[in-house]
């Protein structure tokens, strides 16, 4: 949860300043279909900076305990799924808090790889890097047209770690795995549905998020016991290994965002999103 400082005038006519407690993610479960969705809310990128991620992380938690049906993973924003990892954190960062935001990611991660419920991404917008994180640590994708999607880090001299990759491996031919992680290539919504890395396209975020419970329903019928065992033997391996790793994926990421020349590019990257945005 991040906090925000609201002005007021109080009762002496006085403007005060208030501390409060603004979410960045919303859970709502539907009665019908006792689906829950787990809407991502920090504008305009859901820019995965501490705060988010730690929302996410309170999100999947409330929804493991709910004893919600499935999760289906979206965003408020209108054009972006999620533009990843804050690019702000990395950039001249705060060392704990840059391990903070690592280790907060890792989390997320595993927890939404790993949660028993089925679990689909409604993409209702780009989803570049730790965008295409969440959606691949889902069960199934649906994408709306003319969008982005797929791990660039190479672009930003920076290495995907393994546990990253193991949601692509799950879904796409190692080849092009490999290809499109050395490329740093983002996959357009046609490119990603034609090799596999997305299930189906909608036309809308609301026909993203029908197709997704049309997804989830099709489990209605089996014993959920045997289908989050089974869901777990099919992970098990990347989530062992991610566990063995996670306190040196840390130590590498701190070592490698810090060093001068990663740095001097992420710098330039900035720039080059900033000048973007300016120009549109
Ligand atoms: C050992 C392991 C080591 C390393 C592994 C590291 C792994 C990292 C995983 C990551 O997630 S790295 C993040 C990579 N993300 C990106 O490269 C995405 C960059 N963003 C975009 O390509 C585009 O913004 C977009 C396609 C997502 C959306 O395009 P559009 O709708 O046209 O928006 P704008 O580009 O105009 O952006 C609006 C606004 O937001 C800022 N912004 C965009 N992305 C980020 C970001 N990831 N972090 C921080 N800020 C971002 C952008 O600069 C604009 O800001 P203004 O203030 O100029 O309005």
């Amino acid at each position: 949860m991040s906090s925000r400082l609201l002005s007021f005038v109080g009762r002496t006519g006085r403007r005060r300043l208030m501390s409060t407690a603004i979410k960045l993610t919303t859970v709502e479960v539907n009665d019908k279909t006792g689906i829950a969705t787990l809407t991502m809310c920090r504008p305009p990128v859901n820019g995965q900076n501490l705060e988010l991620l730690l929302d996410i992380k309170s999100s999947i938690n409330e929804i493991k305990n709910n004893n919600s049906r499935g999760l289906i993973i979206t965003s408020a924003s209108p054009k972006v799924f999620s533009a990843g990892l804050d690019i702000l954190e990395m950039y001249k960062p705060d060392q704990q808090r840059l391990r903070a935001v690592w280790t907060e990611l890792q989390n997320v991660w595993c927890d939404l790889y790993g949660i028993s419920v089925p679990t689909a991404a409604a993409i209702n917008g780009h989803a570049p890097a730790g965008g295409c994180l969440l959606a691949t640590a889902c069960e199934y994708r649906v994408m709306v047209p003319n969008c982005i999607i797929g791990l660039n880090e190479t672009q930003l001299g920076i290495i995907a770690p393994k546990w990253l990759v193991s949601g692509y491996l799950n879904i796409l031919p190692k080849r092009v795995a490999e290809r499109a992680l050395t490329q740093g290539r983002l996959f357009t919504t046609d490119e990603a549905l034609q090799e596999g890395l997305i299930d189906e396209i909608a036309n809308s975020k609301e026909e993203a998020v029908d197709k997704c419970v049309a997804f989830i329903g099709t489990f209605a019928k089996v014993n959920p016991v045997a289908r989050a065992l089974t869901k777990q033997q099919f992970r098990a391996d990347n989530l062992r290994q991610f566990h063995k790793e996670r306190e040196q994926d840390v130590d590498d990421f701190l070592s490698l965002v810090n060093r001068p020349e990663v740095q001097k590019g992420i710098g330039i990257y900035l720039e080059g999103l900033k000048k973007k945005a300016n120009k549109q």
